[in-house]
C-alpha cells in the first residue's frame, strides 16, 4: 500500500487531499510543512501532499521554497478541493460567548470577517483538525476551534456554525510530491528561476514562455534568503511540452531548477 505524508492530523484538508491523489494510500501526518518534505526526501513515505494555494488566502509561500530547498523532490500531481471552513465548539458552546478561536494560520485568514467581527483572540495550530482535537480535549466553551466538518465528526465537536469563510466559494490546491518525475505528466510544469538584477529580465523571462505558447498560470516572488532583497520567481506554466519548454528554459539562462511536470 503507497504511503503519503501530509502535515497535519487525520481528518485535516491535507489529508482528504491524499487520498484522493493517490486513493487507497496509508496517510501519515506530520507537524509542519518542512517535516513532511523532509519525510519525503528521506524515503520514509513514498509521496507527500502539500498545498499551495487557497483562493481566499491565497498562496502558500513556504511550499515552494520546499520544493527549491529539495532539489530532489517533483511534484507529480495536483488537486483542488472545496475548502467549506465551520466554526467547531464543545458541549454548552455559544457563538456569543466565545473568547478565543484556533486553526491554522492559513484557515484563520480565510475567516478574518468573523473573527473581526467578534473580537475573538486568535491562537494558531499545525492544522485544522489538530485545532479541532486541541478545543475538544481543552472542553471550554469559549475556546472553538476553525475547521473541517470531517475533523467535527471525527473527534466529536458540535458545529456551532457552517461555511464561516470570507466567501462562499473556496478552495485550496495541493501537490503530490514524489522522489521521481512524473511517468505520463499532462502539461503543466512549475519551474524556479533567478533572473539577473537589471531592467526587464523578468519580462525576458515571461516572454521566453510566451513566445512559445506557454501559458503562465501563477507567479510568486520569494526572497532567495543569502543576498537581502535578491528574488527568487516561482512560476507555473501550462501548455507546456518538454521541447517548447527546454528552449524557453535555455534562453532565459541563470540560475533555474524544473520543480515538476504534471
Ligand atoms: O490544516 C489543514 O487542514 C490543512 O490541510 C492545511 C491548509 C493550508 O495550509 O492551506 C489546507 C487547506 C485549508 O486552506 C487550510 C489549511
Amino acid at each position: 500500500m503507497p504511503t503519503v505524508g501530509y502535515q497535519g492530523h487525520p481528518g485535516a484538508f491535507s489529508d482528504v487531499a491524499a487520498r484522493r491523489l493517490v486513493p487507497d494510500a496509508e496517510t501519515r501526518g506530520y507537524p509542519s510543512f518542512d517535516a513532511t518534505a523532509i519525510a519525503l526526501a528521506k524515503g520514509e513515505v513514498d509521496f507527500a501532499v502539500l498545498p499551495v494555494e487557497n483562493a481566499i488566502a491565497g498562496p502558500v509561500p513556504r511550499n515552494y521554497e520546499l520544493l527549491w530547498e529539495h532539489p530532489d523532490l517533483r511534484i507529480v500531481e495536483e488537486t483542488t478541493l472545496p475548502v467549506e471552513l465551520c466554526l467547531v465548539g464543545v458541549g454548552g458552546a455559544h457563538e456569543d460567548r466565545i473568547a478565543e478561536v484556533r486553526s491554522h494560520p492559513v484557515a484563520l485568514e480565510q475567516v478574518r470577517a468573523l473573527i473581526e467581527a467578534h473580537g475573538w483572540r486568535r491562537s494558531t495550530s499545525t492544522d485544522t483538525a489538530g485545532a479541532v482535537k486541541e478545543i475538544v480535549r481543552l472542553n471550554d466553551p469559549s475556546v472553538a476551534a476553525i475547521g473541517p466538518a470531517l475533523a467535527a465528526e471525527i473527534y466529536g465537536g458540535r458545529i456551532l456554525a457552517r461555511n464561516v469563510q470570507d466567501e462562499a466559494e473556496n478552495y485550496t490546491r495541493f501537490f503530490l510530491l514524489s522522489r521521481s518525475p512524473a511517468a505520463a505528466p499532462s502539461d503543466r510544469a512549475c519551474i524556479g528561476i533567478a533572473v539577473d538584477d537589471r531592467p526587464g529580465s523578468l519580462r525576458d523571462a515571461l516572454s521566453a514562455f510566451a513566445d512559445r505558447a506557454i501559458d503562465l498560470r501563477f507567479l510568486i516572488a520569494r526572497p532567495d534568503r543569502k543576498v537581502p532583497f535578491r528574488y527568487r520567481f516561482f512560476v507555473e506554466l501550462t501548455g507546456v511540452d518538454d521541447a517548447r519548454l527546454t528552449a524557453a528554459l535555455a534562453a532565459i539562462g541563470g540560475d533555474q531548477r524544473l520543480l515538476g511536470r504534471y
